[in-house]
């Protein structure tokens, strides 16, 4: 390993944006396909390596066709190269149906965050009800709390927290239900429970109407972090969402006016100090921006905004947080010190403030032995 991976290897880290089944590894899918080998997965099917890219809309595909056997082929399916990336959340979902599944998956993903020197991981996911295998959302959300209780017993050197996730594709009916289900576990979860994500294909639906549930969130003591303006043209669902306000932005890749956003976006945001999470690789395989220096993380940190980099989906952009922050630092020329300031400072950002002071001690005494490499 060359010395700066690892620099960003050993960099004490906080993870505040992993989708659950965005994070899923290579080496969790090939156990999950011998699980279910009737499904005819590939992994290439799950992720999205690198110099693939993919629209973020999920209209017009799957396109799974049925692979004609040639000679040296082996017969299944493939999906053409147009697939786009919410399209391959469908396909994790298939092969993560059962809470067997559900509990290897998120003690696989809390593990491999540990690995790669996270200190502190929120996890989002949205509960799943799967008719098949008798699988219920409160049973889903069971299973991760399971998952994050027995990686501390067994003594993962890592804090996780849950946020509870709102597909904006199910509608205003099920975010309703959702809350509910979320308030439950806040209260009896001991803390584990923390907030409310809303995410999902953000060309469906309207912001407008999630407002009552996430108030409701708000009300009830969630923390909320809300996908804004990671496509175009939502300035006014944007406006919406941030009078709640959030407290915290995913992506936020459109507010400001050079991308067609607006300075009223950016006051809003600059007013409330909400932290922005930001994930270059996704936003730029997902083709929201064009190329990692074009990435708005130079807007929003040049102006001293509270940035935290994030993955999004480790598994599918086939990415870790080591990565990313090397990457942010070797685009925008910055160094190792700005980049532990930059993990330092995003611990203030974290729905945990029972354990912010915890973390700082620790980002201390790691700090001598890591500016020694
Ligand atoms: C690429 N940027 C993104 N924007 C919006 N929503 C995203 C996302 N990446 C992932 N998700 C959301 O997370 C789900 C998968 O994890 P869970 O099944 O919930 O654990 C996706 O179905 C989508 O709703």
């Amino acid at each position: 390993m060359e010395e700066a991976d690892l620099f960003y290897r050993q960099l004490p880290k906080v993870e505040l944006h992993a989708h659950l089944n965005g994070s899923v590894s290579f080496s969790t899918i090939e156990k999950l396909v011998a699980r279910k080998p009737h499904l005819n997965i590939e992994h290439g099917m799950t992720a999205i390596r690198s110099g693939q890219r993919r629209t973020l809309d999920e209209a017009d595909i799957p396109i799974i066709c049925q692979r004609k056997r040639r000679r040296g082929q082996r017969a299944g399916c493939f999906v053409r190269t147009r697939r786009r990336c919410f399209q391959v959340f469908k396909v994790i979902h298939q092969l993560v149906d059962t809470e067997e599944d559900i509990l290897m998956v998120a003690k696989d993903v809390i593990r491999e965050f540990a690995a790669d020197g996270v200190k502190y991981l929120e996890l989002r996911s949205t509960p799943r009800k799967e008719k098949t295998t008798g699988m219920t959302k409160r049973r889903y959300v069971e299973t991760v709390i399971e998952a994050i209780r027995q990686c501390k017993n067994e003594g993962v050197d890592i804090e996780v927290r849950f946020l509870v996730a709102v597909d904006r594709r199910n509608g205003a009916e099920v975010a309703m239900e959702t809350v509910k289900l979320a308030e439950d576990f806040m209260l009896s979860t001991g803390g584990l429970v923390v907030g409310l994500d809303l995410s999902g294909d953000p060309t469906v639906g309207h912001g407008r109407d999630f407002l009552p549930a996430l108030q409701k969130a708000k009300n009830c003591g969630l923390k909320l972090s809300l996908h804004l303006s990671e496509v175009p043209s939502q300035a006014d669902e944007s406006e919406l969402l941030l009078n709640i306000p959030p407290d915290r932005i995913g992506h936020g890749t459109f507010l400001h006016p050079e991308v067609g956003g607006s300075q009223s976006l950016v006051d809003k945001v600059r007013k409330h100090n909400t932290p922005l999470e930001l994930c270059l690789t996704s936003n730029v395989k997902g083709q929201t921006v064009s190329s990692y220096s074009q990435h708005h993380f130079l807007y929003w940190y040049q102006m001293g905004h509270p940035s935290v980099i994030c993955t999004d989906d480790k598994g599918v952009f086939c990415t870790d947080l080591s990565q990313e922050y090397q990457l942010a630092a070797s685009t925008f020329n910055l160094s190792q010190e700005d980049m532990w300031t930059l993990s330092h400072k995003a611990i203030d950002c974290t729905f945990a403030p029972d354990l912010q002071q915890q973390l700082h001690q620790k980002w201390l005494e790691l700090q001598p032995t890591l500016f020694q490499l």
